[in-house]
């Protein structure tokens, strides 16, 4: 049950797309916690590679970059990171590698959906508490890691070149498990949009289960793959207390494991597993590094641990 191929750490340690330093520490921090010893233990064929090269925010001028109307802090930074990570992940799958980014805030995802999409149609699948479907138009904080799906689908402002580059996103692919918070432009561009979006409330009524199969269902009809982005604030802050932005009523433990288990499952029957990212730990803001170490478990859980 375990995955199929080799798994391709990625450490993307940007900070530009978030308000609060320390997200930069995360991949420190899920090293550290043990992720390539577990997958190792678990029969996985494991390489780390070299961080991507990332200046501290400081050394940079954030510099509100106008983009048509809107705003966005470390804009060009972002680009940056985003292209080299772009090229990162698409190496790792022509290789026939599963690349498995480590944040980093959230807008590294722009890299990873751009080389997941690189030669072939995706889909994703986004564990996150927030939508991340602002523009720099839209944004009521300028951080560009409440916009990367809006970036990867070339949405307002990043209709330039080359945010979404060449990508094979399916709008129609992207399914939302677990949202909670979603400022009001967002709301209306959400529901206007072809993407699924499974709430919190959703997972209330029906339970993580059935919630995470018809996710599955959405994000990998028709396409040759998914990408599975996740937040760690997807999780309630009782048990990841380490994100940036965090917010409550989110997923217990068991309903976190359980979701990842589910995409194992479609994965071990269906194949459908390209890659996958782990965001927004913040080390500074953590406990006994309690948030990197769930990070762990959950990325074991979605490669094919089991309990038996
Ligand atoms: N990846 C995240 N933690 N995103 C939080 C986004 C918060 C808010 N919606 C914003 O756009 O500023
Ligand atoms: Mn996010
Ligand atoms: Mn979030």
């Amino acid at each position: 049950m375990t995955l199929d191929r080799p798994v391709r750490i990625i450490g993307a340690p940007s900070d530009y797309g978030a308000n609060r330093r320390g997200v930069d520490m995360g991949p420190s921090a899920i090293r550290y916690a043990g992720l390539a010893e577990e997958l190792e233990a678990m029969g996985l064929e494991t390489t780390d590679e070299d961080d991507l090269p990332i200046p501290r925010a400081e050394t940079r001028d954030p510099d509100v970059e106008q983009l048509r109307s809107g705003n966005a802090k470390f804009l060009r930074e972002t680009r940056e990171v985003c292209e080299a990570l772009e090229a990162r992940v698409a190496d790792a799958i022509e290789a026939g590698m599963f690349p498995l980014v480590l944040g980093g805030d959230h807008s590294i995802a722009i890299g990873s959906l751009n080389g997941a999409g690189k030669n072939a149609d995706v889909g994703a699948i986004w564990f996150d508490a927030h939508g991340d479907f602002n523009t720099p138009e839209t944004s009521p904080s300028g951080n560009v890691h409440g916009m990367p799906l809006a970036a990867a689908l070339g949405r307002g402002a990043f209709a330039e070149e080359p945010w979404a580059s060449e990508n094979r996103l399916r709008e129609e692919n992207v399914v939302y498990v677990g949202l909670r918070s979603v400022d009001d432009h967002e709301r209306d561009a959400i529901n206007a949009s072809e993407m699924t979006a499974f709430t919190m409330s959703d997972i209330d009524e029906r339970g993580i289960g059935p919630v995470v199969e018809d996710a599955l269902d959405a994000a990998t009809a028709g396409v040759d793959g998914i990408h599975v982005s996740f937040d760690m604030d997807w999780l309630d802050p009782n048990e990841a207390p380490g994100v940036g932005t965090p917010v409550r009523g989110g997923s217990s433990y068991r309903e976190a494991h359980s979701a990842l288990e589910l995409v194992a499952e479609r994965h071990a029957s269906e194949g459908v597993l390209r890659s996958m990212e782990l965001v927004e730990v913040n080390p500074i803001l953590d406990s006994h590094n309690q948030t990197a170490d769930l990070a762990v478990e959950l990325a074991a859980s979605a490669l094919g641990k089991r309990i038996l």
